[in-house]
């Protein structure tokens, strides 16, 4: 079973405006409204792909209601702890001639209902995958992805860790199944800026010294790079297409490759399958769905991807 945890799940309201200036009034002409958040996104996709999983997370007032009734409508089983504080965040993505985003800090979590998180993924078991994924809200310390590994260490579960600084490197020690940074989080990682796949590469294998098993690295329009558990590195250039909304493109990537790894246990159809999704998503409005995903994964033996 796949259960993803988001600490920080979000409306995502995402608008469009013909040319975004600061300081004045704007206008949009289009708004969307979706539910978001990394690991909620990570459900969405496996289970358009066919992959049963459980949402695990937090959620808090209206906005909290509203993402927990979306998800559920998206067909996938959710068991969100509530707390009692503040509100699930808004994030506001908006389409301009750039995209930008605003990302809110999301409610408190309290003590207990931590503990609830804890009691429920006390029920892992081997082989089950954990997918953390996303940002915590700014009171709980950068240690509460370690923290839960730490504690699930003996149960051989699979994790999955989509984050990024401190939250990402303290989780290494506990070697992770599969770790997915895009090209400027590495940067971050590293403190350098990384200018050719080369140097991508080196950093990717960096990460894999300090514990991580699968490194895989998205790089948007310029597409990915694996560095796999079994020591081959895999390349491969984004498809081509008309990019129509890339948020959630990077989760979607993570539900396409543990989909293409469970289907077929082997990493090379993993990474191709992950590059499918995230770019399915990213030439979609919303969260790819099968069929468009299966398109784009065939398009990637026409730019020398997939053999
Ligand atoms: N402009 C794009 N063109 C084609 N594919 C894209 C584009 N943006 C994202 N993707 C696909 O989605 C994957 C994840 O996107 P990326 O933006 O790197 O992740 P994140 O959302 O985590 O930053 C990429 O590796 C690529 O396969
Ligand atoms: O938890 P964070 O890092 O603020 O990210 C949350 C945002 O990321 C998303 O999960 C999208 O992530 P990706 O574009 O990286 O796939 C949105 O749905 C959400 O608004």
């Amino acid at each position: 079973m796949i259960y993803t945890v988001t600490f920080n799940p979000s409306l995502d309201y995402i608008v469009n405006v013909k040319q975004l200036k600061l300081g004045t009034v704007n206008r949009t002409e289009r708004e969307l409204l979706f539910p978001g958040g990394k690991g909620i996104n990570v459900s969405i996709v496996l289970n358009h792909l066919g992959v049963e999983s459980t949402a695990l997370g937090f959620i808090a007032g209206f906005t909290g209601e509203e993402i927990e009734k979306r998800v559920i409508q998206a067909g996938c089983k959710a068991d969100f702890i509530p707390v009692e504080t503040g509100w699930s965040r808004i994030n506001l993505k908006i389409r301009s001639d750039e995209e930008s985003e605003i990302n809110g800090r999301g409610p408190e979590i309290s003590g207990q209902a931590l503990q609830r998180l804890y009691e429920k993924l006390e029920l892992l078991k081997k082989d089950d995958i954990l997918v953390l994924a996303g940002s915590i809200p700014n009171t709980l310390p950068d240690t509460i992805y370690s923290d839960i590994l730490k504690r699930l260490a003996s149960e051989k579960v699979k994790a999955v860790v989509d984050a990024t600084g401190e939250l990402l490197v303290n989780v290494l020690q506990f070697h992770p199944f599969l770790i997915k940074p895009n090209h400027h989080e590495l940067e971050e990682l590293f403190g350098k800026k990384l200018r050719d796949k080369s140097e991508i590469r080196d950093c990717a294998l960096k990460l894999q010294d300090m514990g991580a098993g699968n490194v895989l690295v998205s790089m948007a329009g310029d597409g990915a790079l694996l560095a796999a558990e079994d020591g081959t590195v895999y390349e491969s250039p984004a498809p081509e297409g008309k990019v129509v909304n890339s948020v959630g493109a990077g989760d979607s990537m993570v539900a396409g490759f543990l989909a293409g790894y469970l289907e077929k246990q082997n990493y090379e159809d993993a990474f191709y399958m992950g590059i499918a999704a995230g770019s399915a998503s990213a030439f979609s409005e919303q969260l790819a769905e099968k069929p468009e995903v299966q398109r784009v994964l065939k398009s990637l033996r026409g730019i020398g991807g997939k053999k």
